[in-house]
């Protein structure tokens, strides 16, 4: 089943426009949301939520129109943002009573379960909370209301190595059995070369592309030689860099020519990014 599925979604603002946005979402996997600051990872995820009015095009969770169905659906939906602050001086315990009373199908004992497993202490005020440990409190929350889609913005921007591992580990444990989707956005790269199963890539708000990782990648190649071949092939870079050794450059696979003098590498995910970010700035 889609669970999620943004179809030819636009959204104007004065300096910015979401442009046709289609992506989906298929139930039980982690789509990683991927693009650099500005790109429109949080506007689009602000339409999802319906939390903007988007010019054109239609977003459905589970087949439903979220415009149409928003109050529904949002029993369905649990959302945790990485970097912002709610409710700080509330003690967790004082939130989650308010919280709950907003959900059909509160589960109480599933919430003191995640509770246990993710080690929060409902006596400490949410200022108080770490910001792996406020992305474990909107969890828990959740997860206790039977949320089928989690939409992630973020999570683990502002955490070390460590906490972000332990973070990644229950992301992957929660889409184990089929029934949850994850939507997580970020530019931290490396956190969904290790935990996602699909890409969607956002760039000046046009999807670049969006498939199963390894597709994804294999999309690109990245291709290195000596400066005098670089002419040759200049045209069909997406970007490229000088340096005292040759040239380093971003292709689509389908763009290379058989024909051409260079060793040919598959890029990394954070590669992808940063080349495409260089093709704006030639554009410039
Ligand atoms: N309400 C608004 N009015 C006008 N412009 C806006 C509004 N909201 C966002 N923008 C602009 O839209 C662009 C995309 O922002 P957005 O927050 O979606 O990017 P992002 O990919 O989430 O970036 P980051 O990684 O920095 O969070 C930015 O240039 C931002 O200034």
């Amino acid at each position: 089943m889609i669970m999620l599925d943004v179809k030819n979604v636009s959204k104007k603002f004065e300096h910015f426009q979401l442009d046709n946005v289609s992506f989906q979402v298929p139930q039980g996997y982690i789509m990683g949301f991927i693009g650099i600051n500005g790109a429109g990872k949080t506007t689009t995820i602000k339409s999802i939520l319906n939390l903007i009015t988007v010019d054109s095009g239609e977003i459905q969770i589970m087949g439903k129109n979220v415009a149409i169905h928003e109050a529904e659906l949002k029993q369905s939906i649990g959302y945790a943002f990485g970097n912002v602050d709610f409710y700080t001086r509330s003690r967790i315990r004082t939130l989650t009573k308010v919280v709950k009373t907003f959900y059909d199908n509160w589960d109480d004992e599933a919430y003191r379960r995640y509770v246990r497993k993710f080690k929060l202490i409902e006596d400490k005020r949410i200022a108080e909370l770490s910001t792996g440990m406020k992305v474990k409190y909107s969890l828990a929350i959740a997860l206790s209301h039977g949320a089928k889609l989690l939409i992630l913005d973020e999570p683990t921007s502002g955490l070390d190595p460590a906490a972000r591992d332990d973070l990644l580990d229950i992301f992957r444990e929660l889409v184990q059995d089929g029934e949850i989707s994850i939507l997580f956005s970020t530019h931290i790269t490396s956190d969904l070369e290790k935990c996602a199963d699909y890409i969607t890539y956002i760039h000046e708000g046009r999807i670049v592309g969006s498939a199963e990782k390894d597709e994804f990648i294999d999309t690109y190649r990245l291709v290195n030689g000596k400066v005098e071949e670089l002419e040759g092939i200049k045209e069909r870079l997406i970007s490229h860099r000088v340096n005292s050794f040759g040239f380093t450059g971003l292709i689509r696979a389908d763009e290379l020519p058989p024909s051409a003098a260079v060793n040919v590498a598959i890029p990394n995910l954070e590669e992808i990014m940063v080349y495409y970010s260089k093709k704006e700035a030639a554009h410039v």
